[in-house]
């Protein structure tokens, strides 16, 4: 028997594209976290988010992120001051989020917005009051127990 049939469901929709992106908590020395807006002409404009992007084929998740963190926030991190952290999976209506988030404390450079858009250093108990895509929500609780 099928006992999963009758269930009602929030499973994801299978033939969703599965979107695979690396994102980062930057954490300063004062345990602050670095959110970063969308700019608004991209899908989620004016949202806060995790600086990062997706993953190109033939890329490691932290290759990805290194490189997205060159791009975005003109900073260089290495593989080495990545340490895995949580992940989201979110249905969008168009496609699976699977997004890695990693943690870092250690980088060379001062981040900027490269792209537009702004950046901001929040602690662990604001970052409710930073409109975030809803993937990200159930993030907050894991930073707030780490830092
Ligand atoms: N970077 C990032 N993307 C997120 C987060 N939450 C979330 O739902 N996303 C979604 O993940 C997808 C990919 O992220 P992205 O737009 O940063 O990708 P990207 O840097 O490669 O940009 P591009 O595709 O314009 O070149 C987007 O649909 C974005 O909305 C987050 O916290 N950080
Ligand atoms: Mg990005």
């Amino acid at each position: 028997m099928d006992i999963f049939r009758s269930m009602p469901t929030t499973e994801a929709n299978p033939q969703l594209p599965l979107v695979l992106v690396s994102a980062v908590a930057l954490i300063d020395t004062d345990g602050r976290i670095l959110l970063a807006q969308r700019p608004a002409h991209k899908s989620m404009g004016g949202l806060w988010e995790f600086p990062g992007g997706k993953i190109e084929s033939g890329e490691s998740p932290e290759a990805a992120l290194i490189r997205e963190l060159q791009e975005e926030l003109d900073i260089n991190t290495s593989e080495s001051c990545l340490a895995p952290l949580s992940f989201a999976s979110h249905a969008y209506d168009d496609f699976h989020l699977l997004m890695m988030l990693f943690a870092c404390r250690r980088w060379h450079g001062r981040p900027r917005p490269v792209e537009g858009g702004a950046l901001k250093w929040v602690r662990p108990n604001q970052l409710r009051d930073y409109p975030m895509p809803p993937a990200d929500i159930p993030l907050i609780p894991v930073l707030q127990d780490l830092l």
